[in-house]
């Protein structure tokens, strides 16, 4: 793939605290283009460090913009990220919150969290059998003795999932049996998660592409006036990988590392993961049943397919998922408002 130019980047930050963090990561984000979505009341002013270029979304701009379609845009809800992969213009996204700062490698250097993730993203993945030393693209790596040549050449890497030291991303029950432990384990490795596996997408340190996957990073409706909340990056990685599965993309896991500064709060936390805890033993088995048809050849086909499966199978848990899966059609529609003139088979399943 050709070299990465800081022009096919945007770097998207939901905030409804400070960006004060921002000065940490001055040398390796200044030379790209940030997505600021600010959640919470409009009227606040939020202070950017001078020096970035950048734009910033509020409620209001959200709802200027989008008008009727803005109800698929979570509202005090760390989800109103997916607004700025939806307004972005660039290849690739890297999203980061606003509680994390530049982590150190064992050797003491400054990890260009965001570098690693580009390399992630341009080398390739290897979905269809697992390489024992991991990321075989990479310096002093290969494939092992027994690795099937016929597919050494890989597939493209639609997702790079970082991960994170200090503060892990814990789920509130283990936050609350757990409220002082702190990941300091920093395992030098890259993986590509097999195809037909699920994993918990944590959109703290997550980069993608997003011509290949863009569609399908819809963070859904979550936080203000919901019955859900802290499942909106769940719910975006278990859809993005079952249509990076169905459309032969690979996703990636492990480095880079970042340092996870805060906490939330952990009962704060259980009330909006609460229904989740249980809903998610269905929706998971959901998602690992599903066969997409193989007419579905982009993000966008697939994904309005994933909606009337969504109505249909987990509309009977709760009225919940009838609304989310409309969401999820008014989500497809501000994207091809927004990017592809082609017109997705939004009439098909509107009909359906
Ligand atoms: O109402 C809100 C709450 C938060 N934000 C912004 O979203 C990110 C994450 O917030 P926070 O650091 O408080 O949450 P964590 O529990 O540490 O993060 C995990 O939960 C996921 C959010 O559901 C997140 O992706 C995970 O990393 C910050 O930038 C907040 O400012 C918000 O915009 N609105
Ligand atoms: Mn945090």
């Amino acid at each position: 793939m050709a070299p990465i130019l800081n022009g096919d980047v945007d770097i998207v930050i939901p905030t409804i605290r400070s960006l004060d963090f921002l000065e940490n990561w001055r040398s390796f984000f200044e030379p790209y283009h940030l997505i600021i979505i600010q959640d919470g009341d409009p009227t606040k002013v939020i202070k950017v460090p001078q020096g970035f270029d950048y734009e910033l979304y509020n409620r209001d701009d959200i709802n200027r913009i989008l008008g009727p379609k803005a109800s698929c845009i979570s509202f005090k809800d760390g989800a109103c990220r997916c607004f700025g992969f939806l307004v972005s213009k660039k290849k690739f996204i890297y999203t980061i919150d606003d509680d994390c700062f530049v982590a150190k490698d064992p050797s003491g250097k400054d990890i260009d969290a965001l570098a690693q993730h580009l390399d992630n993203l341009t080398k390739p993945s290897t979905p269809y059998f697992f390489n024992t030393l991991y990321d075989p693209y990479r310096e002093g790596a290969d494939f092992v003795r027994g690795y099937p040549f016929s597919l050494r050449e890989g597939v493209p890497t639609a997702v790079s999932h970082g991960l994170w030291l200090n503060i892990p991303d814990y789920d509130a029950p283990t936050q609350l049996v757990k409220p002082r432990e702190r990941n300091t384990r920093y395992v030098d490795a890259v993986m590509t998660i097999p195809k037909g596996t699920l994993y918990p997408m944590c959109a703290m340190n997550l980069a993608f592409n997003r011509e290949l996957v863009g569609p399908a990073m819809y963070f859904g409706i979550m936080g203000d006036g919901q019955p859900l909340g802290r499942y909106d990056d769940m719910w975006a990685g278990w859809c993005s990988k079952v249509v990076c599965d169905h459309l032969g993309y690979g996703v990636k896991t492990g480095l880079p590392y970042l340092w996870h500064s805060k906490a939330s709060n952990p009962f704060v936390n259980l009330k909006k993961e609460f229904k989740g805890l249980f809903w998610q033993e269905e929706m998971i088995p959901f998602f690992q049943s599903v066969v997409l048809p193989k007419e579905c050849t982009n993000a966008q086909q697939c994904y309005l397919e994933l909606a009337k499966m969504v109505k249909e199978k987990l509309g009977p848990i709760d009225p919940y998922f009838h609304k989310f899966a409309a969401a999820m059609v008014t989500w497809i529609e501000a994207w091809e408002e927004f990017n592809a003139p082609a017109k997705a088979k939004i009439d098909s399943v509107k009909s359906a």
